[in-house]
């Protein structure tokens, strides 16, 4: 406990190297000495709060809720039930229905709409991208004031005078920040002002200062006395009426309205700094297989590959506004891969675990979900290349439920998998109505040979082509679900329908496709 407040303090201030806290055991009884000052000891209790309460039950010897608190926070006792010994007897066609993705991507939205979403009142600071949670009515017009388009002169246009060639008195100035009430206009007069400025009451409309000239200078030669009017005016001419621009009282962001940079700057301008947003899920990210090394060991082991899908959707799950956490690594055992369901499902919303879903002899995902955790898999196979062996589980843990996304290990699969069903589950969660990824028409650049059996989503590169309109599809090359490379500079995934039906199992050059858009 001391280290604990001596490291905590010296975040806040070196002069913690100058304390001396104490702490010791008398009989049952903790003393923590704090410091003298109330601020350094609200501070040092906060950083040795969190085990007080297994402190206490050390010192008062209640064992059973001891063990059962060292049991819930190391899930690497759990000894899974799933049989990996028997390979013999396992399953030589997958027990799984291959569905179409619309029906997968139906079945996962549905279970995101079953989860009650989590309203959290947020602030003007890192809320891009959040959903309100209410509908904003604006606390003050904009402008506030009747306010000034141009830097020039407020006036008054009477029926009978539209002031051409007018002489006025300059009788003061508005600039911007003034009080409106500062000066007034009458006939005969008017008042300079400047863009943003209040147009003072009397004036009914700014003439800017290009259309005057000046014809006499006060006394000491450096103001403005009397000016003439050179064009005609009209009434209400350059001015913003209050509220013009935003009402007061009005609903300006609806309930649902995603917070983009312009709606964070209306909550700002109309002084709603705080508002209720949905909270967005905590995602875990899960890697297994034996084959797998970190991605920053140099060397290699024999048999071994890096890691690349802990990146890859780390980022892209970042890229969209999620916060994501790092679970790990499960060899490919029954016991690691439920010590590490369980892990990451304390500490996450959703789970993304890449690898072990298809027929390998250690592919233990799918039983230990069903098998150790009690989950429900709502599919394991879909229609798609690349993803074909994708699984979508929901289990329930202290009564909340849980999503499970168990993606196809390679590369590729994990990737285009994730943006037809992580990342519109995410969205869901946070309250997005329409959260699928919007689809246009494009046209092929080159012949492409279609799969026999499944559509395919074929990472292209988009292009606009201003003379046809369309954009132009440019195949990011080799398609093979371990080729990560086929990602890279893909802006679209473009659906091509399997080969029986198109002629010769081509889509020929020039043909229009659906593509779904990952960014522009
Ligand atoms: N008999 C069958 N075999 C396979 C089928 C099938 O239907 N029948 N489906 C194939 C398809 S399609 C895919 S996709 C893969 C999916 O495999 P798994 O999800 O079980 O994943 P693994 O077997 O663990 O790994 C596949 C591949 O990906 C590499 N990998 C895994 N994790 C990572 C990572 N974090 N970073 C980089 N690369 C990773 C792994 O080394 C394998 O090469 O199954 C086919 N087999
Ligand atoms: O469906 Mo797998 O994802 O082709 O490689
Ligand atoms: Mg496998």
């Amino acid at each position: 406990m001391v280290i604990a407040m001596i490291k905590g303090s010296l975040e806040v201030t070196p002069m913690a190297m100058l304390s001396r806290p104490v702490c010791g055991v008398r009989g049952k009884t903790l003393i923590i000495n704090f410091p003298g000052s109330p601020k350094g000891a609200g501070e040092n209790f906060d950083f040795v709060k969190k085990p007080l309460k297994h402190a206490v039950d050390l010192l008062s010897d209640k064992k059973p809720e001891v063990e059962c608190l060292h049991k819930a926070m190391q899930s690497s006792n759990l000894k899974s039930k799933v049989n990996a010994v028997n390979v013999a007897d396992r399953a030589r066609k997958s027990q799984f229905e291959t569905i179409p993705v619309k029906t997968a991507q139906d079945i996962v939205i549905q279970n995101c709409l079953e989860i009650p979403s989590v309203v959290e009142k947020r602030t003007l600071k890192n809320s891009i991208g959040f959903i309100l949670a209410e509908d904003v009515l604006a606390n003050d017009p904009l402008p506030p004031f009747p306010a000034s388009i141009k830097d020039g002169y407020a006036v008054f246009v009477s029926e009978n005078s539209q002031l051409q060639n007018a002489l006025l008195q300059v009788r003061g100035d508005s600039t911007a920040g003034e009080s409106p009430d500062k000066c007034h206009v009458e006939e005969g007069f008017c008042i300079r002002v400047s863009t943003g400025a209040p147009v003072p009451p009397g004036a009914n409309a700014v003439v800017q200062i290009e259309d005057t000239e000046l014809v006499e200078r006060t006394e000491d030669g450096n103001d403005e006395k009397v000016i003439r009017i050179l064009k005609s005016a009209s009434k209400g001419q350059d001015i913003r009426p209050p509220g013009s621009d935003i009402p007061a009282n009005e609903l300006i962001l609806p309930k649902g309205t995603r917070l983009g940079a312009s709606e964070l700057g209306v909550l700002a301008a109309v002084g709603r700094p705080q508002f209720s947003a949905y909270r967005k899920p905590i995602v875990g990210l899960l890697s297994t297989g034996n084959e797998l090394q970190s991605p920053h060991d140099m060397v290699l082991e024999k048999g071994k590959i890096r890691d690349s899908n802990k990146t890859t959707l780390e980022s892209l799950f970042q890229k969209e506004g999620f916060q994501t956490l790092d679970i790990g690594i499960a060899k490919d055992t029954p016991d690691a891969v439920y010590q590490k369901l369980v892990e990451g499902l304390k500490k996450s919303d959703v789970l993304v675990c890449t690898g072990g879903v298809s027929m390998g002899e250690k592919d233990y995902l799918k039983r230990v979900l069903v098998t150790d955790l009690g989950a429900t898999i709502h599919f394991g196979a879909v229609l798609m290349k690349p993803g074909k062996p994708t699984t979508f589980a929901t289990c329930t843990l202290n009564g909340n439920k849980k999503l499970i996304f168990g993606l196809p290990g390679n590369p590729v699969s994990a990737t285009v998998t994730s943006h037809l069903f992580v990342i519109p589950a995410l969205r869901k969660l946070s309250g997005w109505d329409t959260p699928l990824y919007p689809a246009v028409k494009v046209q092929l650049e080159k012949d492409i040979k279609l799969d026999p059996a499944r559509p395919e989503y074929h990472r292209v590169t988009l292009n606009w082509n201003t003379e046809t309109g369309v954009p132009l599809a440019s195949s990011t090359g080799n398609q093979i679900s371990s080729r990560l490379l086929s990602c890279n500079t893909a802006n679209a995934l473009m659906l091509l329908p399997k080969a029986g039906e198109f002629p010769n199992g081509i889509a020929t050059a020039g043909s229009l496709m659906t593509a779904h858009l990952l960014s522009l």
